[in-house]
């Protein structure tokens, strides 16, 4: 993002050596970063909800308290600014905060691979116990390890990284602003999308208590290193673009980006929380009159609403933002459009996944659901 060119598709010009990488100021800066975020998570929450039954029938309680965290960060943030906190600085030090944030996650996810050999049987995730120790260190060992009610992975996968993410982008606005005299439009949506996309995870926080992460996958290097450095530093790299590669962008063009986000969070949100409402009560007003299909399980599989439309409408609607957060960065560069990529490779495995999932859980009525409505992401596409 930075290079001249800002290909995609070659190598860099040149490799950073270490001492570009490695910066003790870094990773302290990282450290009083997650310091600062499990503070924020101790701190009392509006609500304590209940993740879904486990193995040996006990559910996880969980502090709802997410959103108050970010909007915590930000008066923290707005009070260091007012007295002379040098956020410009950050954009110039991501490269030794990524270095610092990949050493991290590697270690921590080392001390979670030793962590599951003491924990139960009941306590380890369907996937990462294959008995090979790369494949279980980088898909994680155990569910949900925990340390007290401390939730490494719940943690993890909402706070210090999305609340980062849009940190990242605010320094990058600030040090547009402070090279050109003011933020571009491009840098303005940019960082509005990505704002509210953090904001709904954070608001809409209980959620992600039926996500896959969640109620599936093991805590290992995928989703530590995914959750603490890769979402904080390659979903940002739109506004790291902009920041080297200002794009010039009209106000008819804009509305219709603006568009496009809208349509796509309205799908997103629509179906997210269409399914949540019905598997925490089928019976609320706003989903008891959909049509559904009956398992052996004793739950049921909406076969109308959003969930009629393809069988991952939530993806669609994923998958349509993030459209809109590369638009602005124009059609000359394929870098911006990397989170475009990556998420519809990420989506279609995840996809698949969920499908044997779903096979193996629900059998027939998966079938049937199958057969009801054939398109998984884009109807009549794929
Ligand atoms: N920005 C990013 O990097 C990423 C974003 N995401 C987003 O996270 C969100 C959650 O995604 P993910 O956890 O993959 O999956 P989903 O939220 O789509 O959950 C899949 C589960 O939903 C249930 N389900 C499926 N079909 C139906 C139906 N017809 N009726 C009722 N329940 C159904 C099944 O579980 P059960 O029946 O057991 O309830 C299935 O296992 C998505 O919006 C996705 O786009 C995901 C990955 C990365
Ligand atoms: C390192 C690998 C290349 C990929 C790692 C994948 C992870 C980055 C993603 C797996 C599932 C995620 C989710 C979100 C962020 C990205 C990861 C961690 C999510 C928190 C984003 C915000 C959404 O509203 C959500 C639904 C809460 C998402 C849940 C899944």
């Amino acid at each position: 993002a930075r290079s001249g060119p800002a290909r995609l598709l070659a190598l860099p010009a040149y490799l950073p050596g270490l001492e570009e990488l490695w910066s003790p100021r870094a990773l302290l800066l990282l450290f009083i970063w997650l310091g600062l975020q499990v503070a924020l998570y101790l701190l009392p929450a509006r609500k304590v909800a209940e993740g879904l039954e486990l193995k040996d029938k006990s559910r996880l309680r969980y502090p709802i308290n997410g959103f108050q965290a970010l909007v915590l960060t930000a008066l923290l943030v707005g009070l260091g600014l007012s007295v002379g906190l040098p956020l410009g600085a950050l954009p110039g030090m991501l490269l030794p905060l990524a270095f610092a944030t990949t050493l991290t996650s590697f270690t921590f996810s080392l001390l979670l691979y030793a962590k599951a050999s003491v924990a139960p049987a009941s306590a380890l995730a369907p996937g990462g116990n294959s008995g090979n120790a790369v494949y279980d260190f980088f898909l994680g060992r155990e569910l949900n390890p925990r340390l007290g009610s401390f939730d490494f992975k719940y943690f993890c996968e909402l706070r210090p990284g999305l609340i980062g993410w849009v940190l990242i982008n605010l320094a990058l606005l600030m040090q547009e602003a402070e090279l050109r005299g003011s933020p571009s439009l491009a840098m303005w949506l940019v960082n509005g999308f990505q704002l509210l996309y953090v904001g709904d995870a954070l608001w809409y926080e209980e959620s992600v208590l039926t996500t896959m992460d969640i109620i599936h996958d093991g805590f290992g290097f995928m989703l530590v290193f995914g959750d603490l450095g890769w979402v904080p530093f390659t979903y940002s790299l739109q506004a790291q673009f902009l920041l080297y590669h200002p794009q010039p962008l009209g106000l008819p063009m804009a509305l219709l980006i603006c568009s496009i986000k809208a349509i796509g969070y309205y799908i997103f949100r629509g179906a997210n929380s269409q399914k949540n409402t019905f598997r925490k009560n089928p019976s609320d007003p706003s989903v008891a009159g959909l049509e559904t299909i009956p398992t052996a399980t004793g739950r049921q599989l909406l076969v109308s609403g959003w969930w009629g439309m393809v069988r991952h409408p939530n993806y669609l609607g994923d998958l349509i933002m993030a459209l809109a957060w590369s638009l602005p960065c124009g059609l000359s560069h394929l870098l911006p459009y990397f989170y475009v990529l990556y998420f519809t490779a990420l989506l279609v495995h995840r996809e698949a996944r969920d499908e044997q999932q779903c096979l193996r859980k629900y059998d027939r009525a998966w079938q049937e659901y199958c057969k009801r409505v054939p398109y998984r992401i884009i109807p009549y596409v794929y």
